[in-house]
């Protein structure tokens, strides 16, 4: 989308609002072509001799009636204006943030408080640039009459004032590449300092522990420099090409001036015609400088466009022009939360493929299916694919090749259909909000104390909340960070619960939960619903595979063994080494896990006895 098509759509957006704004600031903008009639009329009149005065209070009537007119123009027009600005910064924001709400599993082009700044700074941008175009026609009138009016008395002189129109303009486009090099060079230093204190704020343990603060501050004050530096190219440019501009047209006004001199000396020119010249000269001069920046602005909005395009998936850019329905007087239509429960009977997912961009890794021509009420699990080793797997399935990354059928009916867009209450997904470093942990967990939603307590339960969160000093309303901190790692995960669990999705995704509880503990999960989870959860796990744990319908393993992105866990343990040799692996690292477990690192067993060699460990499973997973 270029930038003129992005205003065409903005000025469309309310055509109305547009309109009465294009109305109210053309009157505001061209009554003044009276106020210079009126002046050259009472200037004619004052010194023709004539001593009939009250002639003379008529253009000063006039006058006095126009400015008053403009006064209340101004009010009314300044009101629509600003409505309008807020519709257009609306329509802008609102489609940003569906832009990445589109795209949830994508890594911002840099920190999210860098990318909010383009919220303020590029909308900012545009709306100025739309202000511009709501005074063009005002000033574009004004220009056109007070043209002729002037040319009628003298042309030659009216064609001195076109002239500066001509100089403005090429100045402006020559300086076009500059100014957008000028305007991008500020904005990518500004984000580069932006989220470096984003990053800061997040990492100060790591920086206290590792005794960093000086070279942190060093490198705080060479970004800062950076900008600074980039900021004053960026505004002095923009300041000069404002002043150059006015510049020209100041020195063409006092030539202007002396040709007016010239021709009055002459006999040719009025006192009035030089009244009018005089207060139509400066108007003019201003309306030919809103033009020529105009064009500069045009040129510097590619900027702004780029960065708030870049939000987009690719080929989705256009939306930063769709006009999507915004809420400023009223409340936004309620979401529909209930759509699509309960109806979930089959999960196909055939030649699922996505590669990481400059990389080989990702997950390639993955299938599998999944019928209501089982129990999936994808293991693997570290780094085998499976979180990669996971959020391919549900369009955190966007797939390259392979379908999804949800009962049947082919998923086009996993990213928005695979939400609650579909699906309800679990990462493997979930993210709290800075709220009390009863917020946490119902989003907000008002659940009964039953519905609550039952997913608190089901995610082996109880005991936790009764230790907690303030139970549910103890405040987690930002992230969460009040609480330990297994508590965030099961406070992320108990919120997945709520959504009661008709599937549940889980991506390794192991790195936060004790080998007891996801024991107790799973089999809560599957106890209570009576065994009709249907859900998949990415997970190492023998509580997990020992409970599992059927089991992928995961080798190099691809699926290397899948079936019950006995014919794996049979049949697959990566398998087997997981389940080895897992044997070792499990005595190591403690309460909150950091067993994560029970995966780095999984090298450890080749299971020896496998009939000796089919027993010790179903030995201790019995029941
Ligand atoms: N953005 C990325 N670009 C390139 N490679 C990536 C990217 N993200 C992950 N990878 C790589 O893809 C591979 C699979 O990663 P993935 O996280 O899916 O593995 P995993 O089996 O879930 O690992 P773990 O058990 O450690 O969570 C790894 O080698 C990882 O380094």
């Amino acid at each position: 989308m270029t930038v003129s098509k992005l205003l065409g759509r903005l000025l469309t957006f309310r055509p109305g609002l547009y309109l009465i704004n294009a109305i109210l600031w053309t009157i505001f903008h061209s009554v003044p072509a009276l106020v210079g009639l009126g002046m050259q009329w009472f200037f004619n009149r004052a010194t023709a001799h004539s001593h009939n005065l009250a002639w003379l209070a008529v253009p000063l009537v006039v006058v006095a009636v126009v400015r008053f007119t403009r006064v209340g123009v101004f009010f009314a027009a300044f009101y629509e204006w600003i409505t309008m600005l807020y519709h257009v910064q609306a329509m802008l924001r609102a489609n940003m943030l569906k832009g990445i709400m589109r795209w949830p599993g994508r890594n911002l082009p840099a920190t999210s408080g860098e990318a909010m700044s383009r919220f303020r700074g590029d909308v900012d941008e545009v709306a100025e640039y739309i202000e511009s175009w709501t005074d063009f026609w005002g000033r574009l009138v004004f220009a056109v009459v007070s043209l002729v009016i002037m040319a009628r008395v003298s042309w030659q002189i009216t064609a001195v004032a076109i002239l500066p129109l001509l100089v403005v303009t090429v100045l402006n486009n020559l300086s076009g590449n500059r100014a957008r090099r000028y305007s991008q060079m500020s904005r990518e230093a500004t984000g580069r300092i932006t989220s470096f204190i984003a990053e800061i704020y997040t990492s100060v343990q790591a920086l206290k522990l590792g005794r960093a603060e000086q070279s942190v501050l060093e490198r705080f004050v060479d970004l800062n420099e950076q900008r600074r530096q980039a900021a004053l190219k960026d505004n002095l440019f923009k300041q000069w090409m404002q002043s150059m501009n006015q510049h020209v047209l100041n020195i063409s006004t006092g030539v202007i001036l002396l040709m007016c001199a010239a021709q009055m000396r002459a006999g040719h020119f009025t006192v009035g015609d030089f009244a009018l010249f005089t207060f139509y000269l400066g108007n003019f001069a201003f309306s030919i400088s809103l033009f020529g920046y105009m064009i500069f602005q045009h040129k510097r909005l590619r900027v702004s466009l780029d960065r708030m395009r870049i939000l987009f998936r690719p080929g989705e850019e256009a939306r930063i022009g769709h006009h999507s329905d915004i809420y400023l007087y009223q409340d936004p239509p309620a979401v529909d939360v209930t759509h699509g429960l309960g109806g979930f009977q089959n999960l196909k997912v055939s030649g699922l493929t996505y590669r990481y961009p400059h990389s080989d890794n990702g997950v390639f021509d993955a299938s599998f299916e999944l019928s209501r009420g089982e129990f999936l699990v994808i293991t693997g080793r570290i780094k085998s694919g499976k979180s990669t797997m996971v959020r391919t399935l549900l369009g955190l990354l966007p797939k390259q090749a392979g379908t999804i059928l949800w009962n049947g009916e082919l998923v086009e867009h996993p990213a928005e259909f695979l939400i609650p209450p579909r699906t309800a997904y679990t990462p493997q470093v979930p993210r709290l909000f800075s709220d009390p942990l009863r917020e946490n967990i119902t989003q907000g939603r008002s659940a009964g104390l039953q519905e609550l307590n039952a997913a608190i339960r089901a995610a082996v969160m109880d005991r936790d909340i009764e230790e907690l000093e303030n139970g549910l309303d103890t405040f987690v901190g930002p992230r969460g960070v009040m609480l330990s790692g297994g508590q965030i995960q099961r406070a992320a669990t108990a919120r997945m619960m709520m959504t009661q999705a008709d599937v549940l995704i889980f991506d390794d509880l192991s790195s936060a939960l004790d080998v007891e503990t996801e024991k107790e999960l799973w089999d809560r989870l599957f106890q209570e619903s009576g065994g009709l959860t249907t859900c998949i796990a990415v997970s190492h744990r023998r509580a997990a595979l020992a409970r599992a319908d059927f089991i992928l393993v995961m080798k190099d992105g691809r699926i290397d063994g899948a079936g019950t866990l006995a014919d794996l343990l049979a049949t697959n040799a990566e398998m087997q080494l997981l389940w080895q692996g897992e044997e070792t690292a499990t005595p190591c477990s403690s309460r909150d896990g950091n067993s994560g690192d029970g995966q780095s067993g999984t090298s450890t060699g080749q299971s020896g006895n496998l009939a000796g460990q089919m027993e010790e499973t179903e030995a201790e997973y019995a029941g």
